[in-house]
């Protein structure tokens, strides 16, 4: 089984479907000033809707590691998901303090020394675009879980799957219909990637 996480959710009804097509994992964009961006009210409220058991992490791209203290301290999220520009000094910090994290790195940056729990693999965030997925490390080179991001959808799951050989997928624009998260498509997600190894 692939494990899967649906990032991008800014409507708390997403969570009410979310709970619904149960993902591994849930995502809220943290980072401000971009199109899938919460406040920390809608962050509450989804955090409120989605089962206890899905862990919903945030999407961070700045260094702010006080907030981000913050917010998993009083449970709004249950990791952080680090963009590529973050420092391994406060990806080192956050795992100093218990907190999960996911780092995003470019394919070429993938074997890069981390400390982070999980290493993403994604030159997309969030714009529903594709890479090359042979510019990822084989599997016998990983130090650490990957999660495999950027354009995936019903389409390219399966093949993506097949190739990368990911312990983890990460969806955002290909479980949207007209920019927003649709139950058929993230039913369907789910699906593919609970199939496949
Ligand atoms: O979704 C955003 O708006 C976003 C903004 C800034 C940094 C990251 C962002 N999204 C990250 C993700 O949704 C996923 O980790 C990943 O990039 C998958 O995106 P997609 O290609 O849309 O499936």
């Amino acid at each position: 089984m692939t494990k899967i996480k649906i990032c991008g959710i800014f409507q708390e009804a997403s969570a009410e479907l979310l709970n619904q097509v149960q993902p591994d994992m849930a995502g809220i964009i943290l980072a401000p000033g971009h199109r899938r961006s919460v406040g920390i009210m809608t962050a509450m409220a989804i955090r409120a809707k989605l089962d206890d058991h899905i862990p919903l992490y945030g999407v961070f791209d700045d260094q702010n590691v006080m907030d981000i203290l913050t917010f998993y301290g009083n449970g709004l999220i249950q990791g952080a998901q680090l963009q590529d520009d973050v420092s391994e000094d406060a990806v080192t910090l956050l795992r100093d303090k218990g907190v999960p994290v996911i780092q995003t790195r470019r394919p070429e940056a993938a074997l890069r020394d981390t400390a982070a729990d999980i290493v993403q693999i994604d030159t997309s965030a969030g714009t529903g675009t594709t890479f090359d997925w042979q510019a990822v490390p084989p599997k016998p080179l990983r130090k650490k879980p990957l999660m495999l991001a950027g354009g995936l959808n019903v389409d390219n799951l399966a093949d993506a799957i097949a190739q990368v050989q990911p312990d983890w997928v990460d969806i955002s624009s290909g479980a949207e219909v007209d920019g927003v998260k649709d139950i058929a498509l993230m039913a369907q997600l789910v699906a593919i990637a609970h199939a496949h190894e």
